[in-house]
């Protein structure tokens, strides 16, 4: 892989006596969209706070060449700055309305730059998060479960969604998830965390869109890396 933007190496992340992350290793190459799939409590927020900088007690070598921006579930708006000042929160333009105006186009939300956060819907929450993570430019965008209180009509437009921007913006993406469909639509690469490091990889084909037909036998597969029997929730 030309110089990957994720280097990770024999990473190991403990809670006392509890080993969560154990000699993980993991690439993720520039532009690349990648999927990391686990059970609960695998410890795929784990890894993702500590690729986000946020968690330095580790040992083993974590490298990110370049900005990291992230997304959680909860979109964590300031309730107190209105919608185009949260945006741009912390850049060093940040007064700068044009910038927070051409983002929250791209997310298509022109009409609320002026609104207070607690009057969006979730789904127009989710994507002020976005707008104010790509505004950032990052080179590596982490997205921690980021459609999951969403309903599922609103999930598929926000699919849609993120891969135009995606395209637009070019960051490699490392995106968490229970959804093995939204991984198989969304992914370059889907991931499986199990035992404290990556126990299975499914590489997609290219070109996208890829057929539904052609996703069901790796569906089946990585539902298997989960353990999980076809047709039982994952
Ligand atoms: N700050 C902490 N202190 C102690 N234990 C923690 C801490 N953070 C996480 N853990 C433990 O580490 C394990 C992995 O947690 P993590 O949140 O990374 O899992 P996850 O795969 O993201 O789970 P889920 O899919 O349920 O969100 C869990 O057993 C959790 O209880």
């Amino acid at each position: 892989m030309a110089s990957p933007v994720v280097e990770v190496r024999d990473l190991v992340k403990k809670f006392g006596d509890r080993t969560v992350l154990n000699r993980l290793n993991l690439d993720i190459g520039r532009g690349e969209f990648v999927a990391l799939l686990g059970r609960s409590g695998s410890g795929k927020s784990t890894l993702l706070k500590v690729l986000a900088g946020l968690d330095q007690e580790v040992e083993g070598t974590a490298s990110v060449g370049g900005t990291v921006s992230v997304a959680f579930q909860q979109p964590r708006l300031l309730p107190w700055r209105k919608v185009w000042r949260n945006i741009v929160l912390g850049l060093h333009q940040d007064n700068d309305r044009a910038v927070a105006e051409k983002a929250l186009a791209e997310v298509r939300l022109s009409e609320h730059a002026d609104k207070w956060p607690l009057t969006l819907s979730g789904g127009e929450a989710q994507r002020v998060s976005l707008a104010r993570a790509l505004v950032r430019e990052p080179d590596l965008l982490l997205l921690d479960e980021p459609f999951g209180a969403l309903d599922a009509l609103t999930r598929l437009a926000m699919h849609r969604l993120v891969e135009d921007l995606w395209r637009t913006h070019q960051p490699a993406v490392l995106l968490v998830t229970h959804d093995v469909d939204e991984a198989l639509v969304l992914a370059d690469r889907i991931l499986v965390l199990g035992e404290g490091h990556i126990v299975a990889e499914h590489v997609l084909g290219q070109p996208r869109p890829r057929k539904a037909a052609d996703h069901a036998e790796v569906r089946s597969r990585v539902l298997a890396d989960l353990g999980v029997t076809e047709g039982a929730p994952a």
